[in-house]
C-alpha cells in the first residue's frame, strides 16, 4: 500500500491512513506500506534550498506541520525526539547551504529525503497507537540501491534479490513503513527518483517480495479518462493495461509515476489506483491485457513542450540522414517524445523542463550543420491511450471534431503496436482540445463506457 502526499496531508489524514492500513489488516491482508512525504513537503524542502541559496535559513513551516501532527496525534516524547532530531539536521544541511551558496543535485536529494524519513516516523508511530505493531524503514535498509544520477537516481537490479532477503527477515506480524522517492547509491549517498518517484518504490518493493497486489492510494477514484483538474466530468477508467498506464504517465497524467509500472509489469505482478478519501471505490486496476470494449481508454496532455523541424541540408545519401540526426540527440543527451519523419525531413518534441537551456541551443547548433531547423515554441502534447487497431475511427472523429472547433494539428505521431495516439498543438488550445476530445469520445455528461 502506496500512500502519496496527499493522502497524508495532516493528522486527519495519517489517523485516517493508519485506520485504514489497521482495517485491511483485520480483513487478513498482510500489508507493507510506503510512504511519500505529507503534502506539499517535498515542494517546501526544495523551496527552504533556494532559500538557503541566498542566505536564509527557514524551516519553521516543515518543523510546525510535522510535530504539530505528531503532537495532535498524542505520540509520545520518543516520537517527538526522533522528529526534533531530523529536524536538527535538516537545520544543519540548510545552514551549509547558506554558507556555501551552493546547491548541488547531490545536496538537493539529501535535502528533499527529510520529507520522506518525516513520514515513515509519524506513520508508524500512529499505527503503534492503533495497536498495530510497525516499524519504520528508510528503503535503503531494506536492499534498495540506485546509481549515483542525482535527482532521477535508478534502481539497480540487484536491489530486487536484496529487498526480497531483507523482507523475509522481518518479523511477519509487524509492518513495515518504508520511505519512497528516496534510495542510497553504492557509496551510501541518499538519491533520489526523481518527483513522484514513491510509486517507483512501491511497484519495486512489491515486484521484490513479491506482493498479491500493488496499491497505490490517491486523491481521485482511480485513473480517469482526463487529468478531473482538467475536464470536470471525467469519470474513473475500470481497467487499464500496464502498457496504457505507462504511456498515460510518460504523456503527462500526473497520476503515476512515468517508470513506476516497468518493476510491476515485468513480474505481472497487478496494481490498483484507488483513492484514499473514498476506499469504498473499487478504483482502477492494472493488469497485463484488457479486452477493448471502447474506442479509446483516456485522454492526457503534455504542455509547453517545442516542436522541432528538421529538413536535411545534406548533400550526401539520404539513408544516413535519420542516423546522423538521432546521434547528434544522443551525443547532446536530449529525449525526444514524438517523431514523424519522411525521408529527408523530421519533426519531434522535446520536453522543455527534462532539459536544460545550454544542451537545447547546443543541439539546435549542431543539427543546423547538416540540416534548416525551425524551433516551435509553447506547443502540447494532446496524447490518446486508444485502441490503436481501431485507428481509423479515432481519427476520423478527432479530426472532425477539431476541425468543427478550428484547432489546428500540427503534427501526429502513432506507432504501429502502440496504445498511443498523439496530436502536437499550439499550447494555448491545449485545455479547448482535451474537452472537445472528451466529449466526443466519452460524451458530454460522461457515461462510462463512451464510444
Ligand atoms: N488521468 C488522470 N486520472 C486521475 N488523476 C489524474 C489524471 N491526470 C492527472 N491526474 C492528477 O493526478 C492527481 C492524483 O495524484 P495525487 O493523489 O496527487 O498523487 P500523490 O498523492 O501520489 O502525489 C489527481 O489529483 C489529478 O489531478
Ligand atoms: N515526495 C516526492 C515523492 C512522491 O512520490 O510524492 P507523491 O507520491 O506525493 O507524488 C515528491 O513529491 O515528488
Amino acid at each position: 500500500m502506496k500512500f502519496g502526499g496527499s493522502s497524508l496531508a495532516n493528522a486527519e489524514r495519517v489517523d485516517y491512513v493508519a485506520s485504514l492500513i489497521k482495517s485491511q489488516i483485520e480483513q487478513g491482508y498482510r500489508p507493507t506500506v510506503v510512504c511519500s512525504a505529507m503534502g506539499k513537503t517535498t515542494n517546501n524542502l526544495l523551496n527552504a534550498g533556494h532559500f538557503a541559496l541566498e542566505g536564509s535559513v527557514y524551516i519553521d513551516s516543515l518543523r510546525t506541520l510535522h510535530l504539530s501532527t505528531a503532537q495532535e496525534l498524542g505520540m509520545g516524547d520518543e516520537v517527538l525526539a526522533a522528529l526534533e532530531e531530523l529536524l536538527d539536521e535538516l537545520k544543519n544541511l540548510l545552514n551549509g547551504v547558506s554558507c556555501l551558496r551552493e546547491l548541488t543535485p547531490r545536496t538537493l536529494d539529501y535535502l528533499v529525503s527529510f520529507g520522506e524519513r518525516l513520514s515513515v516516523r509519524i506513520v508508524a508511530a500512529r499505527l503503534n497507537q492503533l495497536g498495530v505493531p510497525a516499524q519504520h524503514f528508510e528503503s535503503w535498509s531494506l536492499g534498495l540501491r540506485t546509481n549515483s544520477d542525482f535527482g532521477k537516481a535508478e534502481i539497480l537490479p540487484e536491489s530486487y534479490s536484496a529487498i526480497k532477503e531483507a523482507m523475509k527477515k522481518l518479523d511477519d506480524s509487524m509492518v513495515a513503513v518504508v520511505t519512497g522517492f528516496i534510495g542510497h547509491d553504492s557509496e551510501g549517498r541518499i538519491t533520489t527518483l526523481g518527483r513522484g518517484g514513491s510509486d517507483l518504490t512501491a511497484s519495486t518493493i512489491g515486484a521484490a517480495v513479491p506482493v498479491d497486489e500493488i496499491q497505490v492510494w490517491k486523491d481521485v477514484n482511480g485513473i480517469m479518462t482526463a487529468n478531473p483538474k482538467v475536464v470536470s466530468n471525467a469519470v474513473p477508467v475500470p481497467f487499464v493495461s500496464f502498457e496504457e498506464a505507462s504511456e498515460l504517465a510518460y504523456f503527462g497524467a500526473e497520476i503515476l509515476h512515468p517508470i513506476s509500472m516497468v518493476p510491476a509489469m515485468r513480474y505481472n505482478i497487478q496494481v490498483r489506483v484507488k483513492n484514499s478519501y473514498n476506499p469504498d471505490h473499487p478504483g482502477t486496476v492494472i493488469l497485463a491485457d484488457k479486452d477493448y470494449t471502447q474506442l479509446v481508454t483516456a485522454i492526457t496532455s503534455k504542455r509547453n513542450v517545442e516542436l522541432l523541424d528538421i529538413v536535411s541540408t545534406w548533400m550526401l545519401g539520404q539513408y544516413g540522414f535519420l542516423s546522423r540526426v538521432f546521434s547528434i540527440f544522443e551525443e547532446q543527451k536530449v529525449s525526444v517524445d514524438c517523431v514523424a519523419t519522411s525521408e529527408v525531413s523530421i519533426s519531434l518534441t522535446l520536453d522543455t523542463k527534462k532539459q536544460d537551456d545550454h544542451a537545447e541551443d547546443r543541439l539546435v547548433k549542431a543539427l543546423s550543420e547538416i540540416a534548416a531547423v525551425t524551433v516551435h515554441r509553447d506547443r502540447a502534447i494532446i496524447s490518446l491511450i486508444a485502441n490503436v487497431a481501431r485507428s481509423s475511427e479515432v481519427l476520423s472523429i478527432v479530426f472532425n471534431a477539431l476541425k468543427e472547433a478550428g484547432i489546428q494539428v500540427e503534427m501526429l505521431s502513432q506507432g504501429a503496436s502502440k496504445v498511443n495516439i498523439s496530436l502536437i498543438v499550439k499550447d494555448e488550445d491545449a485545455e479547448r482540445c482535451t474537452q472537445i476530445l472528451h466529449d466526443r469520445f466519452f460524451g458530454e455528461s460522461s457515461a462510462v463506457g463512451g464510444v
